[in-house]
């Protein structure tokens, strides 16, 4: 509770145009590393680790930064992470405005990843040692703004790569299916095989995969990235082409009519947040050792609007979809349409949890009770 009234000083002191740097005074109680078992005393952070004599805690409690944590992702990886390294060693960070929900829940910062000084001073300041970097434009909102596409998913990651560099931070970040083109086997889409994608969303993450490994190699940065699916989750997406999915869940609850861009038979590779959410968190603590590549593929089930359609079915039998493909089905269609991850499943252990019978289920069991109380389920759901 405190940190989030905290949070929100922070948040006024830079949309006022208060410099960084003068986040971290005396009178800035934002709790160091180990707050519990400073014991509530802590007042000011300091910006020297040493102050809080924990430094052997810097391998089992990281201090956290999340970049573009506002979106679909950031607020559930902040609390996964948050449970395991402590609230207050994981900062989102925007460049949005954090509802009181993400205030309340942990330290926020604003911070924008086309201003280096900016990061710096953060990862300074806040003594970060790993960034998880999430800012990006997706798919569909970057083929509508290619210029700002290229700003935020090149400029932006080169700026992650050397904040990390050089403050010897260990970078994740995550890549996608789209990462794949036409050209790329579809059914299934290995780890490594030629990746020539279409979109400047899919060229920018091959280009953060390649960038990122290079680091590694060069520079001994400990880069990490997942190529994600298309995320299911009760929380709206920002703009790719693999939206449809959750608006069907949205739709089929409140009007049973969804219009869906994309043909019946468009398979993708597609999981449900938890999973994801879980191997992003393990697959960062993995060990190094367990890592014969810096770039995995990861996914759980494979559909096409119409099976999904089928599914959610079960609960609301009189769903009907209207089926109107725009530009997006271009996209889709030089994607992966079922994703291999045995590499994952080898090295560090992934095992996903939800098929696609028991991601619907959690969907509708989560998302009922919230359109029920605000009156918006138009008849009876099977539940
Ligand atoms: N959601 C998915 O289905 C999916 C699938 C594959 C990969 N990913 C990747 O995961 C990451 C997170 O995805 P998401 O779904 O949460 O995205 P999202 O679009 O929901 O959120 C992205 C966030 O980035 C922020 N942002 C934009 N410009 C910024 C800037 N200049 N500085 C700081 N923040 C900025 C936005 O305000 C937004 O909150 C992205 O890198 C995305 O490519 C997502
Ligand atoms: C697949 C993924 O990267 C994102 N959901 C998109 O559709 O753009």
């Amino acid at each position: 509770m405190a940190t989030g009234r905290l949070s929100r000083t922070f948040v006024r002191m830079v949309s006022t145009g208060t410099p960084a740097s003068s986040l971290v005074s005396p009178k800035t109680p934002m709790p160091p590393r180990a707050v519990t078992r400073l014991g509530g005393g802590a007042g000011a952070l300091s910006s020297r680790r040493e102050s809080h004599g924990f430094y052997k805690d810097v391998e089992t409690r990281p201090r956290v930064l999340i970049t573009g944590a506002l979106g679909q992702l950031g607020p559930g990886l902040a609390q996964i992470l948050r449970d395991r390294f402590g609230r207050d060693n994981v900062i989102m960070s925007d460049i949005n405005k954090a509802s009181d929900a993400v205030l309340e829940s942990g330290p926020f910062l604003y911070a924008d990843i086309m201003d280096m000084r900016a990061l710096r001073e953060i990862c300074v300041n806040y003594e970060i040692d790993w960034l998880v970097h999430f800012g990006a434009l997706l798919s569909a909102v970057g083929e509508s703004n290619v210029p700002l596409a290229m700003q935020v998913n090149i400029e932006g990651v080169h700026n992650a790569l050397e904040v990390a560099r050089q403050y010897k931070m260990k970078l994740f970040l995550p890549s996608t299916i789209g990462a794949f083109g036409p050209d790329s086997p579809r059914d299934p889409t290995p780890d490594l095989c030629i990746q020539r994608p279409r979109t400047i969303y899919g060229v920018s993450k091959v280009h953060a995969e390649l960038m990122g490994e290079y680091y590694h190699h060069k520079f001994g940065l400990d880069f990490r990235s997942l190529r994600y699916p298309g995320v299911i989750s009760t929380d709206l997406p920002g703009g790719g082409t693999t939206d449809y999915a959750l608006h069907m869940f949205h739709d089929a609850l409140t009007t049973k009519v969804h219009h869906c861009y994309l043909r019946p038979d468009t398979r993708l590779p597609m999981m449900y947040i938890d999973d994801l959410l879980t191997a992003t968190a393990n697959f960062m603590q993995a060990p190094d050792r367990a890592l014969r590549m810096r770039t995995y593929n990861i996914g759980s089930v494979d559909f096409t609007p119409e099976e999904l359609a089928a599914e959610i079915r079960k609960y609301v039998p009189d769903l009907e979809i209207v089926y109107k493909p725009d530009h997006r089905q271009e996209i889709a269609d030089s994607w992966p349409q079922r994703f291999s991850f045995v590499s994952a499943e080898q090295d560090w252990g992934y095992r996903p949890l939800y098929d696609l019978s028991g991601m619907c289920e959690i969907m509708i069991q989560s998302l009922l009770p919230k359109y029920k109380s605000a009156g918006r389920v138009k008849e009876e759901v099977k539940e």
